[in-house]
């Protein structure tokens, strides 16, 4: 696939050239927690250009970018129950809370819908040995606010001694946020993706909270650097990918509005919702439904 260069210099194929270096590099692994094998690769840098706002929608298929940024919102929300997500318009969760065998057995799962102690819950409330609860989140916009870059504006959902309390490991763990002059940037880490869902979800997801944070802590907006570890198809995605997605050739980047009264950790908090985003010149390709792994 040839990549096309846009004047702002995104790469509008950065998607379908990770999606073509797996089915040319990829090696298969088996995975026990889905009994379903992975082809498999290490290491992939995606780059987003927030300043010139062009958005990471992929385009050679249709793709949910509301239920993405809705699933962002409850995140810094600090959501813990699927049933909340759905609320504001993401459904993602569901399946993770009610189905998955092993969270299913947990003695410290609350009932249905809860995720338990992953995400958000990590971002939000993270224990600390003294019983109180810190919020990084709010550390770091209160720390940005004021033009502070400590070289750890670190949001982690990463917290190995508290994986049992939850449903799933996080994979898109940890956001680093760096000031450089009056300009923000975002550097994402990724330990596992499922590059023909999850992913669809995270770039969007990494663009609107680079674009989220700069615009609450009074910067401009500059790159998201995503750093992924493992990026796998599942196998039975696989057809499906590389017979109709990469047969098709994506489209010119769309452009994301973001209401400017959006101000506040608070606004975040309280009033914003999807209907605060709005997409500009999204051409793409028929959806495809893609097999979930549970
Ligand atoms: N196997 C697996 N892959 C994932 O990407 C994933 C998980 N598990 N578990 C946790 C979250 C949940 N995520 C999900 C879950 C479902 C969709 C999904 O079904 N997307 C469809 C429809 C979206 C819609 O209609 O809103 C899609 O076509 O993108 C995407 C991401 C990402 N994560
Ligand atoms: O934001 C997300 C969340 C999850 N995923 C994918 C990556 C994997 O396919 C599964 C998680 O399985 P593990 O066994 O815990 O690695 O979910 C994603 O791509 N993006």
């Amino acid at each position: 696939m040839s990549t096309q260069q846009l004047p702002n210099s995104a790469n509008i194929s950065q998607y379908e050239d990770l999606c073509q270096r797996l089915l040319n590099e990829g090696q298969w692994v088996e995975n026990k927690r889905t009994n379903i094998r992975c082809l498999t690769l290490i290491n992939a840098d995606l780059e987003y250009d927030v300043g010139n706002h062009a958005f990471p929608l992929v385009t050679t298929r249709k793709c949910y970018y509301k239920a993405a940024i809705a699933e962002l919102l409850g995140y810094l929300r600090g959501y813990d129950n699927a049933a909340s997500f759905r609320a504001i318009g993401c459904k993602t969760w569901d399946a993770n809370a009610n189905e998955n065998t092993a969270w299913l057995a947990n003695s410290a799962r609350k009932g249905t819908d809860d995720m338990g102690r992953v995400y958000g819950v990590q971002g939000r409330q993270w224990h600390r040995p003294d019983g109180t609860h810190l919020d990084q989140l709010q550390k770091i916009v209160s720390n940005l606010s004021r033009g502070i870059d400590d070289r750890g504006e670190i949001l982690t959902f990463y917290n190995p001694g508290e994986f049992h309390l939850g449903c799933l490991r996080p994979c898109m763990h940890t956001h680093t946020f760096s000031l450089l002059g009056d300009t923000l940037h975002l550097t994402s880490y990724m330990r596992s993706c499922d590059v023909p869902l999850g992913l669809t979800f995270n770039m969007p997801q990494c663009f609107v909270l680079l674009a989220l944070m700069a615009q609450i802590s009074g910067h401009k907006a500059g790159k998201v650097y995503h750093k992924i570890v493992n990026a796998h198809i599942y196998e039975n995605q696989l057809e499906m990918m590389q017979n109709v997605q990469l047969q098709r050739a994506p489209y010119a980047m769309p452009r994301l509005h973001i209401n400017p009264d959006i101000k506040s950790l608070k606004d975040i908090e309280t009033w914003v919702s999807t209907s605060d985003f709005a997409l500009e010149g999204y051409a793409c390709h028929a959806p495809i439904s893609y097999p979930f792994a549970v």
